[in-house]
């Protein structure tokens, strides 16, 4: 399988605080890659280093076979990688298909959107139903439905999805991950960061455990053994933060 990302080495930190300590990973074409961990070690700081959002202190990054160094986010954006964070804001005072031909329109596929709007209702019924709704008044799973929603209108080859269940009961979040399902089908490859450890290696092909900034574990997602495995290194890792 080819690389579509690779990270090399990379550190970063904000200002005399390291967080990543010299963390590789790749990720293949069409292959879903989970990251795990506690809280605070370095994920988010890693996803918003590959889009460019937060400058490594060193390092490569290579997404699809060219170095994103000194690339904007959205050059990044237009070559297909796609960045849902964690917690996204949508644009309160637009109705939800507003919010998702906007953007296309960002992303470079103006000329697209109405096959992209077709696969989006597709992959998200929901928001079909409430296309004509204010994006501020959906409920917290319709708003992470039309978060991820945006991201495939901007027709990715690369989505990263950021925690895309925090916060959300147990029903939505059953529901939410059955898109993600849909999701999947529908680009070449996905990183997901959740705290649902389940739930992530549910939908991934392989993960990664990342711990004090690099990465202590990986594996394939359906390896049994592995999952008791990375609950004692989950909780050492946490118990080395009480220490
Ligand atoms: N803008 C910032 N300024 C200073 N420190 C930051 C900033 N963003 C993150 N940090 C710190 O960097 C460390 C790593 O945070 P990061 O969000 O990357 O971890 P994470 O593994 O994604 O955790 P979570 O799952 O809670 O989001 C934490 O100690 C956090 O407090």
């Amino acid at each position: 399988m080819s690389d579509l990302l690779t990270v090399e080495n990379l550190t970063a930190g904000y200002g005399q605080a390291g967080v990543l300590r010299g963390i590789s990973l790749r990720v293949g074409e069409n292959e879903a890659v989970g990251l795990l961990g506690p809280n605070g070690h370095g994920k988010t700081t890693l996803l918003r280093c590959v889009s460019n959002l937060h400058r490594p202190t060193s390092g490569t990054i290579t997404f699809a076979g060219r170095s994103t160094a000194g690339r904007s986010p959205r050059d990044l954006v237009r070559s297909g990688l796609i960045h849902v964070p964690q917690g996204s804001r949508l644009f309160p005072q637009l109705t939800v298909e507003e919010a998702l031909r906007l953007s296309a329109a960002s992303s470079g596929h103006a000329g697209s959107w109405r096959d992209s709007l077709d696969r989006v209702y597709s992959v998200f019924p929901r928001l079909k139903e409430r296309r004509r709704q204010l994006t501020g008044t959906l409920s917290g799973g319709e708003r992470q439905m039309a978060s991820l929603g945006m991201g495939l209108m901007a027709q990715p080859t690369l989505l990263i999805l950021d925690e895309p269940t925090l916060g959300l009961s147990p029903k939505v979040k059953h529901e939410l991950s059955e898109c993600i399902v849909r999701v999947r089908a529908e680009v070449s490859s996905i990183i997901l960061v959740d705290g649902d450890m389940e739930l992530v290696l549910d939908l991934t092909d392989r993960y990664h455990v990342v711990l004090h900034g690099d990465v202590v574990d990986s594996g394939a997602s359906d390896d049994e053994r592995s999952r008791d495995e990375m609950m004692s290194l989950f909780l050492g890792g946490a118990a080395d933060e009480r220490h």
